[in-house]
């Protein structure tokens, strides 16, 4: 059975000099979530924002702002990207070094608690932590950069997530390598949230809509 799909861009693909205007026109161009990527150069080798970014961009998305954090440690910035109006806040399992506590101060700062794990990590790592998760993040690809292409062993993953999260309420996101071609063998593995940066943002602004259908429309199996 497939989920209903939600579809996450991810601005790093985005134009970092007009980054409000994109988060705008991936409004208008029906985005359901914002995903905004979080880098420290230390935990990823790549730089990118922080929370005051986030607050900056925030009156420019509607919906939710899907905060993924690739920084170590972590626990210490939780309090200013939720201040920063984040509705999910995501963090790494391989960030530790205390990854249940994370979660348990990311819901108590009042956002939605995302776990996510590295192509290397197995799932037993997150066996133990579902009481405390509302978003489970397979990163598709290695973290850090886009434009990667799908990690193929990831979708046995996805779908032994999707079996051990059974009927609890926790959305399932697939991170990286997410494009026309792999959309529908990952929503049949079972992801429900797409985080997708070139496949949305190829085209310029006048094509986000039309990419962003076709994602959606790949993922439930419309034939084009
Ligand atoms: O988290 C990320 C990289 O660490 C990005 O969200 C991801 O790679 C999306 O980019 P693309 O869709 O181009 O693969």
């Amino acid at each position: 059975m497939t989920h209903a799909v939600t579809i996450a861009p991810s601005i790093l693909s985005g134009d970092f000099a007009a980054l409000g205007g994109e988060c705008r026109a991936l409004a208008e161009a029906g985005a359901d979530w914002v995903h905004v990527d979080v880098m420290d150069g230390h935990f990823v080798p790549n730089l990118t924002f922080g929370p005051q970014m986030c607050a900056a961009l925030r009156p420019h998305i509607q919906g939710t702002m899907d905060v993924h954090l690739m920084i170590a440690p972590v626990d210490a910035y939780i309090g200013a990207f939720a201040q920063a109006g984040a509705d999910v806040i995501t963090a790494h399992h391989e960030a530790g070094p205390h990854i249940h506590r994370t979660l348990q101060a990311i819901r108590a700062a009042g956002c939605k608690a995302g776990l996510a794990v590295n192509p290397g990590t197995g799932i037993d790592a997150v066996a133990h932590l579902l009481d405390e998760v509302d978003l489970l993040c397979v990163m598709t690809v290695n973290p850090g950069f886009g434009g990667q292409s799908l990690i193929p062993a990831m979708l046995d993953k996805v779908r032994a997530l999707r079996a051990l999260i059974a009927d609890r309420p926790i959305r399932l996101q697939v991170d990286g390598g997410v494009s026309l071609k792999t959309a529908r063998s990952l929503a049949q593995a079972g992801a429900d949230v797409m985080v997708a940066g070139s496949a949305v943002f190829q085209g310029g602004p006048e094509a986000y809509g039309r990419n962003i259908r076709a994602l959606r429309e790949a993922a439930q199996g419309v034939m084009a």
